[in-house]
């Protein structure tokens, strides 16, 4: 039996219908059922269902063999005892610091700054690349109203459309990383269940290619 973790919610809206185009239906709705394990019509595969955050740790101590994961999920994970298989091309968007939009730009530039993030670790690694000090304020959500009350100079967040930003006048400065959804695998899991493994890896790829180039 394969084991694989998918992220509910956003990630989740877009990983089904990729199931699907490889065969794979989950047999009860997971938009309806309030299940955590759901049997497939495949008899040797079954899925998990949990937080984005989640689905690294799940599948580096094996409870899961195989996940569907943001890169920036990923990065905060740090990827112990996983392998990245492929991009799934799915859920794309960039990590990204982003200030007030009537900010002076130049006008802390000698200083400390404040960076709110859900990101701490992929916030950390990038002030130091650049050189800048930086006290990591770890929020776990609404990111964009700490700039706003003064928690916070800047952020690092998640950005697709540009519209919660636009919407907390922010405006997006700096690309961190860009993000999609990548699919990963215990690394005891990849040597044990190779074959199985692979098939669905080979089944999935050419959906992916087409997403990914997008
Ligand atoms: N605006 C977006 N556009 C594209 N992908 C996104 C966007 N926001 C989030 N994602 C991707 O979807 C993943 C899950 O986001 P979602 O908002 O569903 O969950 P979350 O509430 O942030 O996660 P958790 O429940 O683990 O705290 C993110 O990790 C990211 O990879
Ligand atoms: O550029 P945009 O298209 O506006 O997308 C960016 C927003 O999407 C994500 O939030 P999400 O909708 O997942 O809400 P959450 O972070 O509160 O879960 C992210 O945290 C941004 O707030």
């Amino acid at each position: 039996m394969i084991t694989i973790a998918l992220s509910k919610g956003r990630i989740l809206k877009q990983t089904i219908p990729l199931l699907e185009q490889v065969g794979i239906q989950l047999l009860d709705d997971p938009f309806v059922s309030r299940k955590l394990i759901f049997a497939t019509n495949v008899d040797d595969i079954q899925c998990v269902i949990i937080r984005a955050t989640d689905v690294p740790t799940y599948v580096q101590f094996g409870a899961a063999d195989l996940g569907v994961v943001g890169k920036d999920g990923l990065l905060e994970h740090g990827g112990e005892g996983l392998a990245e298989l492929l991009d799934l091309g799915i859920a794309k968007c960039r990590l990204m610091t982003a200030v007030p939009a009537e900010r002076d730009f130049n006008s802390r530039s000698d200083k400390r700054i404040r960076v709110a993030t859900k990101y701490v670790k992929s916030a950390q690694r990038y002030y130091q690349s650049k050189g800048i000090q930086a006290e990591i304020i770890k929020l776990y959500g609404a990111m964009e109203l700490a700039p706003l009350v003064g928690l916070a100079d800047e952020i690092v967040d998640l950005v697709e459309t540009g519209s919660t930003l636009k919407a907390n006048n922010l405006v997006a400065k700096d690309l961190v990383a860009n993000i999609s959804c990548r699919l990963i695998a215990n690394a005891a899991s990849l040597r044990v269940q190779h074959d199985t493994i692979r098939t669905l890896v080979d089944k999935l790829t050419p959906h992916t290619l087409s997403l990914s180039n997008s």
